[in-house]
Parts: C-alpha cells; structure tokens; sequence
C-alpha cells in the first residue's frame, strides 16, 4: 500500500513555526489538493513529503515505511514543478530518459517507457525537439511525463498549471485527470491557488490555514458543509457573502436579526444558552436571487454591476460596512447601477457561524 501517513509534522525554520502538527491519512490511489493562502505552508508540506526539506517533528509514512531520513530518490516519489526545470540543451526524448539513464535501466525499457509516456501526453510527434521549440503546456507536459517515466508511486505537483495562460491551463488540467484515471494506483499530492483545479482534481480537498488544517474534505462537501467560518470563506469564488447578524431565538430552528434589522429564520438547531450572542450568517453569490415578494433577506443598492455574460455580478451596498455583498445571477440581467432591489435564498442554503467562527451544525 502506497498511502502517504503524516502524524504530528512540524516544520520551523529557526524560531519561526510554520506547520504547527499536520496529522493527514491519504489512501493509495487518492488526488488530494493542498490549497490555502498565500505563506499558510502549502509548498512546505509537499517539499517535506518529497523529502526536498527536513522535518522538524513527527513522522512521515509513505507505502508503510517511515522516510524521515530518507533521501528524495529513494521515496518512491516524482514531482513536477511550476517551473518545468526541464534540461535546455536535450530533446523531449533525452529529458524524459533521464531519470532513467542514471538509474541504469536498460535501453529497451526506457524507450518502451518514454513512448509510452509521450504517446499519454500527446508528445510523441515533438520527442525529438529542444525544450525552447516548445509551448508552455508542452513543457509541462514534457515534464510530467519525465515524472511517469520513474514509475512513481506517489506523484507530487506543485502548481504546475501556473505558468500557463488560460486555454493551456483547462487542457493540461483536463490532461491531468485523465492521467490520474489512468494510473489508478499512483497516490496524487497537488498543491495549488487555483480554486477549479481544486474542485475538480481533488478525491479530497485539505485546507490549511496559517500552518494548521482547517477542514479535509471532498470538494461539495466543503462547499456544501464548511466547518468553519475560513473555509466558507476561502472555498467558492466570489467569497461567502458574510452578514454580522445575532441570535434571536433559539430551538430546532434558529432566528437571527441581521445587521439592519431583518429577521431570518434558519433550518439550524441552536442550544438555548445561545440566545443573545453575535454570530455570522453567511449565504453564497449564487445562492442569493432577486426577491418577489416580502420575504426577502436583505435589500440594498447596487453599486455595480458586472455582465459576464453567462452570469451577472452584482455588488449591493448599505447593509455591511466597507464590504458590499455581492450576488451572482445566471445570465444576462437587466439592472442598472443605483437600483434599490431586494434578495431572497432557500433556506436550505443558508450558513451560519458562531461567535468563534464555527459553524452551527444542521
Ligand atoms: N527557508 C525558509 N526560511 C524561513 N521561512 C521560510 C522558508 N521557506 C518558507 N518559509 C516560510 O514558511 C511559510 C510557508 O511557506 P510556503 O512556501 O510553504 O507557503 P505556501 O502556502 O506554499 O505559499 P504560496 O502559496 O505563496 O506559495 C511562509 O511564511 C514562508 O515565509
């Protein structure tokens, strides 16, 4: 079993923590993604699983074996960076063989593995050029494959698609998948900023915040069922629309006054001492739409707005302070800048967070 097990892993450079006890079980065969803000130790956490930085603390377990003090090559793993760090002056062919070559296997196995791994990428038609005669995504791919050539048993990424313009992204994205499909055995670690990458490579998502896991989780469910106020935040694109708000009353339901006045009523059971205490209600761009009748969550006015096309972004002032909540219609929307409008949501989708940020369970 190739399982990648950390337990209590710490990392501090001098008298700086900056992974604070990771305890993270990732199954044979699993695509899990790290993702985080910028400095939270995502890049850290997958170099120490490559063995590319030393552990402080903890214990690092990968296919059964404890690799603390085992060196890169010997980890059974393969990693492809953002920057391709392919080798200038050697074809595709001679990049991918590489690993291989000083590894001494024989002559016919690499050439059966690198066209193996060429012809998965699309690459077979360019394994005699020079990496400079090579798009971005091609690179990529050349570097990929130079990772599958070795066999390896865990394939770590980290950001690879972040180099590439937009197009190139989706299409090694979808590249990336289908690889992953077809080596169902290989444990995938991948770490990006790219919320898409995220949903729809992650098996399992793990949030980290500031050196901590948030949540671990696949990838509805964290957007479904956030555990906490950060991860509601962090997942989803534009952000979990946050209104102060406190609880009213308390029950197998629970009502809330938003800032502003409104009550709300919730599908969320809440303990009775929580009657009085400030809390957080939180409902997605998407999940909000313009209101017909009275009830209605909030109303406010627009101060912008933006045709995407095949959604409309709009930004309503006057109900929080400095933030304006933003609500996202699908299509082309006939609204003006300055309109007074009001908003409603199913109540099915409606979060709410208490005073420490934790999310009160349906
Ligand atoms: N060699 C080092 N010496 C001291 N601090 C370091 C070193 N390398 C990383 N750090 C610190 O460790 C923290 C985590 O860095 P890391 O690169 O893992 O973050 P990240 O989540 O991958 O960020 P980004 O998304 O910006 O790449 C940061 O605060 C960084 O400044």
């Amino acid at each position: 079993m190739t399982g990648v097990v950390l337990k209590d892993i710490r990392k501090s450079y001098g008298s700086v923590n900056v992974l604070h006890g990771i305890d993270l079980e990732i199954a044979e065969g699993e695509f899990i993604v790290f993702v985080g803000p910028s400095g939270c130790g995502k890049s850290t956490l997958l170099r120490m699983i490559a063995g590319l930085e030393s552990i402080t603390g903890g214990e690092m377990v990968i296919g059964g074996r404890v690799v603390n003090e085992v060196p890169p090559s010997r980890r059974g793993i393969a990693m492809v960076f953002q920057s391709y760090a392919l080798y200038p002056h050697m074809t595709v062919y001679d990049n991918m063989a590489f690993g291989m070559r000083i590894a001494h296997e024989s002559k016919q196995e690499i050439d059966r593995r690198v066209r193996a791994a060429a012809s998965s990428l699309q690459l077979t038609q360019y394994l005699d050029r020079l990496p400079k005669a090579l798009s971005g995504g091609q690179r990529q791919r050349v570097a990929i494959g130079r990772a599958i050539c070795r066999d390896p048993k865990v394939f770590l990424f980290d950001e690879p698609l972040s180099n590439l313009d937009a197009a190139l992204r989706v299409a090694t994205r979808i590249e990336i998948a289908r690889l992953s499909d077809s080596m169902p055995d290989t444990t995938m670690i991948y770490v990006t900023h790219d919320q898409v990458e995220a949903m729809t490579l992650a098996d399992r998502i793990v949030v980290l915040s500031a050196g901590r896991i948030e949540q671990v989780g696949a990838p509805l469910d964290l957007y479904e069922r956030p555990h906490n106020l950060f991860v509601a935040k962090f997942i989803g694109s534009p952000a979990m629309n946050i209104i102060p708000s406190s609880i009213a009353q308390t029950g197998d339901t629970t009502t809330i006054t938003l800032t502003g006045g409104k009550s709300v009523t919730l599908d969320i059971p809440s303990a009775a001492s929580e009657k009085g205490k400030t809390a957080s209600f939180g409902v997605r761009p998407e999940d909000l739409r313009i209101a017909t009748g009275e009830d209605y969550l909030f109303e406010g006015d627009v101060a912008i707005v933006e045709a995407l096309g095949e959604v409309t972004l709009l930004y309503i002032e006057g109900l929080v302070d400095g933030e304006p909540i933003v609500a996202k219609l699908s299509g082309i929307v006939d609204i003006k800048r300055g309109q007074k409008m009001r908003f409603a949501a199913d109540r099915a989708k409606l979060h709410l967070f208490d005073a420490e940020g934790h999310t009160y369970r349906r």
